[in-house]
């Protein structure tokens, strides 16, 4: 196996190891039991009768009937579901308290019309360093791009779960998309309130989406290549603060050598406050660029962790957020940080974040770069597959994750 070092200079090989640890992320649960259940129809006898067979399976065994059957959480909401099944409600210390509500401050927005002017620069590398988060405007993506994104998820989850759960993870139709529910539900003690489609993109690879599902793939697929300029331009700007001048084709492939999406759908929910859409946690990327709908439901831990901020959504704007993988590399210059999604009582909220990963078989570590003047490293040099696989292995952890990469 070749382990591509950041500073390696020989083309990035593609496949190998690293493609091993994204088959057993897509298919790691056994084959799945199909019951043939459907959604619910306009008013015939037999589209009642079958609502109603739906309802008490979903009722008896709710997520054998989201989970095991492959309908999602979606089918279940959709189903009829009228309490908050247990698996669902987290324990209170796990719960968002609005006594830990931020309102005072707010995170940066970032106008980044003119990339190459050095103000533009420093205010995304002091918001890196300080928050982790920050939102951006005038990226150049069009707002009739955005919302057919939007369109695009709402439209995959509009599907009859038959047609949806031809994705389920572990028996997709493709290789590089597949559907799941929760996070990680067989390691999970509680579940959290979200069904999501994910994609595996590899840049420069136009193939794999022959097989994506029809209703979206023309829209992600425009989607990611437009947006991987802003993740080039905002890595050239976070890496030149840290004294790398040029990212050749190795460090764009230990920065960005695979590029997960997921299409995010918290369906309306009963009791928000008890549950989580997504739990605590930091991502594992380089960075994430995340769009939101109008619905809200995004909290970030405040610098010094002293409460939650709501990441209010701006209209035409995308989220960026730093990961564990560009903390490691920065040796903590910059930093990952946790966050968490609350669903809505009474809408469905999407989200799509695009993560921008190292390659599954590169060599990471704290950059050369930043180790220059003798710093210490505070991360060992690990393969990004094997973080991976650790991350997916487990239920969400705030940032406990990271403590395995550390130098022991
Ligand atoms: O839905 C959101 O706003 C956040 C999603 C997220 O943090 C993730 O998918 O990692
Ligand atoms: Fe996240």
């Amino acid at each position: 196996m070749l382990n591509r070092q950041i500073r390696g200079s020989s083309p990035p090989p593609r496949g190998g190891d690293g493609n091993h640890v994204w088959k057993l992320w897509a298919t790691g649960l056994p084959q799945l039991h199909v019951q043939p259940l459907k959604q619910k129809q306009a008013y015939t006898i037999g589209s009642i009768l079958q609502h109603y067979i739906s309802l008490w399976f979903s009722l008896l065994s709710p997520i054998q009937y989201a989970q095991k059957n492959g309908n999602g959480l979606k089918g279940l909401v959709d189903a009829g579901l009228e309490t908050l099944p247990q698996q669902y409600v987290q324990p209170p210390e796990e719960r968002l308290d609005v006594s830990e509500l931020v309102s005072k401050e707010s995170l940066p927005t970032i106008d980044v019309s003119n990339w190459d002017d050095p103000e533009v620069a420093k205010s995304i590398c002091e918001a890196a360093s300080k928050w982790g988060f920050f939102q951006i405007i005038n990226h150049g993506l069009p707002i009739e791009l955005l919302e057919s994104m939007k369109s695009a998820v709402h439209g995959f989850f509009g599907l009859p779960n038959e047609e949806r759960r031809k994705y389920w993870k572990g028996q997709s139709v493709s290789n590089t998309v597949f559907l799941t529910t929760s996070f990680s539900p067989q390691s999970e003690k509680v579940l959290e309130w979200k069904d999501s489609l994910n994609f595996h993109y590899k840049p420069g690879d136009n193939e794999s989406s022959a097989s994506w599902p029809p209703v979206c793939k023309d829209q992600v697929l425009d989607y990611i290549k437009r947006a991987e300029f802003i993740i080039k331009r905002l890595l050239q700007v976070l890496l030149k603060s840290l004294d790398v001048e040029e990212i050749d084709k190795a460090k764009e492939y230990a920065l960005m050598g695979s590029v997960f999406v997921n299409l995010n759908y918290y369906p309306h929910c009963l009791n928000p406050e008890l549950t989580a859409g997504i739990g605590r946690h930091a991502d594992l990327s380089t960075i994430t660029l995340l769009l939101q709908d109008d619905i809200g439901g995004l909290y970030v831990r405040a610098p010094e962790g002293n409460g939650w901020i709501h990441v209010s959504p701006i209209d035409g704007a995308l989220v960026v957020n730093i990961g564990d993988a560009l903390q490691i590399m920065s040796n903590d210059r910059y930093r990952s940080v946790e966050h968490r999604a609350i669903p809505s009582r009474s809408r469905n909220r999407v989200s799509i974040p695009i993560f921008a990963n190292p390659g599954l078989d590169a060599s990471i570590g704290p950059l050369p770069e930043v180790l220059a003047s003798g710093e210490k490293p505070i991360y060992r040099q690990l393969i990004y597959g094997d973080y991976l696989r650790y991350y997916l292995a487990k239920g969400h952890e705030g940032k406990k994750t990271i403590d395995f990469a550390k130098k022991g």
